[in-house]
């Protein structure tokens, strides 16, 4: 593992040295008219509306998207069982969050086939693995407070049948998604090793202060246990505002040699209670296509776009980091 170049890289390598990420899932379904207020958020539409799903994944691909990201950000098993779904249900609703992108990217790169000159990347397909804040649904991803009885094997049995279900269904990568202190970081790294994983994984951060995940650890501690496991050829920061990236992949470039990947959200800053996202200084369209360019002369190796971004954010960042080198 991690010594012959694995999907990412090959993907990473095609696309001259930075892919394209999609952008914001959840915002996306809202934009067509899903109701996802809910603890399941997202993921209620593996059971209300896969089709919607389906549609998400096409519009980011058409905006020029090299990997989509599963809605499996906030499925998890109890979740479902909390709507009095079954373990076998539970199971197969994750399986379908893979499924449903696979099946868009290859409908969408057998479409393309009829012209010879479409310029596209055919699309890898990213397994969402979200935090354990994610599935308290309290927002807390974003503080990465959890509380002194979440201690590191709780997060490991957290996570472990989760992550065997998902990699069941054969993703192209695994997508870890806004952990927010190191204590999950340590214990998903735990976890690739002790299953084995094959599926290359990479282990975004969120961060409020620009410089620490929201628990107040350097990044330096945090890729210091990231950088031993081979199973994780890539690393940054999601969900966060477009101000602070610029910073966090020199600060991220100081400490790996690994990928760097980046998608942040708009700038907006979400209400943990009262389950809404409050203006704050936002970024548009046209700022993500300058900043793009400048990330990637910084050193990101995959950009793309988190909450409140949408297809046509992901159209800028893509004509950009496509048509000027
Ligand atoms: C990335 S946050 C906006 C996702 C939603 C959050 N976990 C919640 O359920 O409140
Ligand atoms: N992949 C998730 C991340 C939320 S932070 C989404 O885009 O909805
Ligand atoms: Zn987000």
């Amino acid at each position: 593992m991690g010594v012959t170049k694995g999907p990412l890289e090959e993907l990473i390598e095609r696309a001259g040295g930075c892919a394209v990420i999609d952008g914001g899932f959840a915002t996306q379904l809202e934009a067509l008219g899903a109701d996802i207020n809910d603890p399941l958020w997202s993921a209620l539409c593996l059971i209300s509306n896969p089709d919607l799903i389906k549609k998400v994944h096409l519009q980011y691909l058409e905006a020029g998207a090299d990997v989509l990201i599963t809605s499996s950000y906030q499925a998890t098993i109890p979740g479902f069982l909390s709507k009095g779904l079954s373990i076998d249900e539970a199971e197969k609703l994750l399986q379908r969050s893979v499924k449903l992108a696979i099946e868009a990217r290859d409908d969408f790169w057998t479409q393309l086939q009829i012209n010879p000159k479409h310029g596209f990347n055919r699309a890898l397909v990213a397994a969402s693995i979200g935090s354990y804040g994610a599935y308290l649904a309290d927002g807390s991803e974003y503080s990465g407070v959890y509380g002194s009885d979440i201690v590191l094997d709780k997060l490991k049995d957290f996570h472990r049948r989760r992550l065997q279900v998902l990699a069941s269904a054969q993703p192209d990568l695994l997508a870890f998604e806004a952990i927010p202190n190191k204590l999950e970081a340590q214990a998903i790294v735990e976890l690739l090793n002790e299953e084995k994983v094959e599926i290359p994984s990479w282990i975004c951060f969120s961060s409020v202060d620009g410089s620490h995940t929201p628990s107040g650890h350097s990044f330096k501690e945090c890729l210091e246990i990231l950088n031993c496991c081979e199973r994780v050829p890539a690393v940054g920061v999601n969900c966060t505002s477009p101000h602070f990236i610029n910073k966090l992949i020199h600060e991220l470039r100081k400490f790996t040699k690994k990928a760097i990947v980046v998608y942040p959200n708009s700038g907006e800053i979400w209400d943990g209670r009262a389950k809404k996202w409050m203006p704050s200084e936002c970024f548009g369209d046209g700022s993500f296509e300058a900043l793009a360019l400048k990330w990637r002369e910084s050193g990101a190796n995959l950009i793309g776009g988190c909450c409140r971004t949408s297809p046509n954010t992901i159209r800028a960042i893509s004509k950009a980091l496509k048509h000027k080198r």
